[in-house]
């Protein structure tokens, strides 16, 4: 059995730090094991322009504990009053390395998100001219639409329209949560890459509503059936290099989650690596772990893998995480994988 793998310093291409008291809390959480991560714009207000992702780079790295070194790289939120050179030229002056859509109304703080694709057609047009990455949320939000099919509807009526409306147009699918998705993803030969969730590899809805309702499992997009959670393990775990890590840990404060109304987001920043480990080994396929976390995102993203390493260890009795980190407005409960891992950074 193996006892210890030691891959490249991985990368988070999918991450919230928030702002303020806990940006301070979490960021540790990440920069611990991750050289870099994409950083989500979805604050509030939201960051829209270069010169507010350069704000918030600076106080990402003030808040920075000694020693400890990690690159945020930066997105834009896109709006429909948002301007494409002002997209351009972040991307020329390396402060925004993509630009996030966000449909209105999708997700947490999706209110300035996109109503009318159309009035974004000049922003997608110049991205795909330079080379400029789309990460998106990919649901749609129509009211008629069951959550469980949001994604699914996403990719046939908006994601695969505006692809072929705008060739050379790169796309990341994020947190993606269905085979559709995954199929999707393998049927295209360039441009399209897609984030997997530490969390989606582990739970399916039941996890969230059987036996009562698990406010810490509520994501967005929520977990499918466990087919899906399947068809996203095998999409890891194949080597296939358009599927990488994204954890998408996004805190809130317990008292937001286990709430009427509750919030969406699984905070994996503290055990995404163990977890993962966990998952590879029991397909037998620890050996593909270094491309899905610390490979496959650089090479989308056309940066080189990180120099340093780091080394996963596997303990015969199962590993103790933390069950919440102080948040700042109050503790945040880490992710529960519901199944002992014995794996440790
Ligand atoms: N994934 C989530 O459930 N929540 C994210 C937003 C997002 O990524 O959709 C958040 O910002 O809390
Ligand atoms: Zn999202
Ligand atoms: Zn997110």
């Amino acid at each position: 059995m193996t006892r210890s793998i030691t891959i490249r310093r991985p990368d988070d291409w999918h991450l919230h730090l928030r702002d303020g008291a806990m940006m301070e809390a979490v960021l540790p959480e990440t920069a611990r094991t991750f050289g870099r991560a994409i950083i989500m714009p979805n604050l509030v207000p939201p960051v829209v322009t270069g010169a507010q992702a350069a704000a918030y780079r600076d106080r990402i790295l003030a808040a920075l504990p000694e020693g400890m070194q990690f690159e945020p790289l930066m997105t834009l939120y896109l709006t429909e009053d948002t301007d494409p050179e002002d997209v351009a030229a972040a991307y020329r002056d390396g402060i925004a390395r993509a630009v996030k859509l966000y449909p209105a109304g999708a997700t947490t703080n999706s209110a300035s998100g996109v109503r009318d694709f159309d009035k974004v057609r000049p922003v997608l047009e110049k991205m795909a001219e330079i080379g400029m990455p789309l990460c998106m949320h990919g649901e749609v939000t129509a009211p008629e639409v069951d959550i469980f099919d949001r994604e699914a509807v996403f990719i046939d009526t908006v994601l695969d329209p505006i692809r072929r409306a705008t060739p050379g147009l790169r796309v990341v699918m994020e947190h993606i949560t269905t085979s559709q998705a995954a199929d999707y993803v393998r049927s295209n030969d360039t441009d399209l890459g897609a984030t997997i969730t530490t969390h989606h590899l582990f739970i399916n809805r039941n996890h969230i509503l059987v036996g009562g309702i698990r406010p810490h499992y509520y994501c967005l997009p929520v977990a499918k059936r466990e087919e899906h959670r399947r068809a996203l393990v095998v999409a890891a775990t194949s080597g296939d290099a358009r599927f990488f890590l994204g954890t998408d840990s996004a805190p809130h404060p317990d008292h937001l989650k286990e709430h009427a109304c509750g919030c969406a987001g699984c905070f994996t920043a503290t055990n995404t690596m163990p977890l993962l480990a966990h998952i590879f080994e029991a397909e037998a396929a620890l050996d593909r772990l270094e491309g899905f976390a610390s490979l496959h995102g650089p090479a989308f993203y056309g940066l080189p893998p990180n120099e340093d390493t780091i080394t996963l260890t596997r303990g015969d009795r199962p590993t103790v995480f933390p069950e919440k980190i102080e948040g700042g407005a109050g503790p945040v409960t880490v992710f529960d994988p519901g199944v002992p891992v014995h794996w440790s950074a």
